[in-house]
C-alpha cells in the first residue's frame, strides 16, 4: 500500500471514467476507489463493473466507497467507509480477513487508532489543503501525521486538495499513499499526471 491511490470523480459517463482511469493506471496509480456519490443503482453497477474488470487488467485492487452491498456483489477488494457510513467492524465480519477495509478519520488520531482497532486495513487522515470535491470545517496540520505514526501499524492514507507538490511534505512526513480526484481527473493528460504523483514514491509510471 504505497503510492497514488485514485478517487473516482462524480462523472456518469462511463467510457470517459473509464478512459481517464486507464490512463492514470499506466501513469503507476497503484490503487483505485470507486466513488460516485450521484449515480443511481443501476449506473454504479455498470460503472463498478467496468472499473473492476479494468483494474483486474492492470492488476491494481479496486475499493468500493459507502457501498458494501456493491463490492460484495462484485467481489471486489475493498470497501472505504466513512463517519456515516457501515461500523468498520461489521465491515470487516462481512469481507473477512482477505479484504481491504478503510476508514475515514478526518483530523482525528482517535478516530485512526479506533479503526485499526476495528480492523481496518488503512486509516485516511483528510482536510489537509482546501478541495474542489469536499468542503470542511477544520484544517488537518502535517505534524498529524508524525504523531500518528508513533501509534499506527496501517498505512496512512491523505486526501484533500493533494497536488504532487503540496502532497510531498506528508510523504515524507509519513503518508503511505496519496488520494486524490482533481488533481488526475481534472488535468488534460491523467497519465502524466498520476506519473507526477507516482515519482514521489520512486515509482515509474
Ligand atoms: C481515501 C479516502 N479518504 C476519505 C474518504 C471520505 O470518506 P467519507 O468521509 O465517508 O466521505 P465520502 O467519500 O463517502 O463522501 C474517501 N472516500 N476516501
Ligand atoms: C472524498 C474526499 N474525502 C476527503 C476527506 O478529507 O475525508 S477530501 C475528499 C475529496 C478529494 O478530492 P480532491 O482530491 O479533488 O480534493
Ligand atoms: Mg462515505
Amino acid at each position: 500500500m504505497r503510492g497514488l491511490y485514485l478517487v473516482t470523480p462524480n462523472w456518469n459517463d462511463t467510457d470517459r471514467l473509464l478512459a481517464a482511469t486507464e490512463a492514470a493506471l499506466r501513469g503507476g496509480a497503484a490503487m483505485v476507489q470507486y466513488r460516485n456519490k450521484e449515480a443511481d443503482d443501476a449506473l454504479r453497477r455498470e460503472q463498478g463493473a467496468a472499473l473492476l474488470a479494468l483494474c483486474r487488467r492492470h492488476r491494481r485492487p479496486l475499493v468500493i466507497n459507502d457501498h458494501m452491498d456493491l463490492c460484495l456483489r462484485l467481489d471486489a477488494e475493498g470497501v472505504h467507509l466513512g463517519a456515516s457510513d457501515l461500523a468498520l467492524a461489521d465491515a470487516r465480519a462481512l469481507l473477512g480477513p482477505g479484504k481491504i477495509v478503510g476508514a475515514s478519520c478526518y483530523g482525528d488520531p482517535g478516530l485512526a487508532q479506533a479503526a485499526q482497532v476495528a480492523g481496518a486495513t488503512y486509516v485516511a487522515f483528510g482536510g489537509f489543503y482546501p478541495s474542489l470535491v469536499k468542503k470542511y470545517d477544520f484544517v488537518t496540520p502535517p505534524s498529524l501525521l508524525e504523531a500518528a505514526r508513533t501509534f499506527l501499524t496501517v498505512p496512512i492514507v491523505v486526501i484533500g486538495g493533494m497536488t504532487p507538490a503540496n502532497a510531498a511534505p506528508l510523504v515524507a512526513r509519513g503518508a503511505g499513499m496519496v488520494a486524490a480526484i482533481t488533481a488526475v481527473y481534472g488535468d488534460p493528460e491523467p497519465e502524466e499526471a498520476a506519473r507526477r504523483f507516482a515519482a514521489l514514491f520512486g515509482v515509474a509510471g
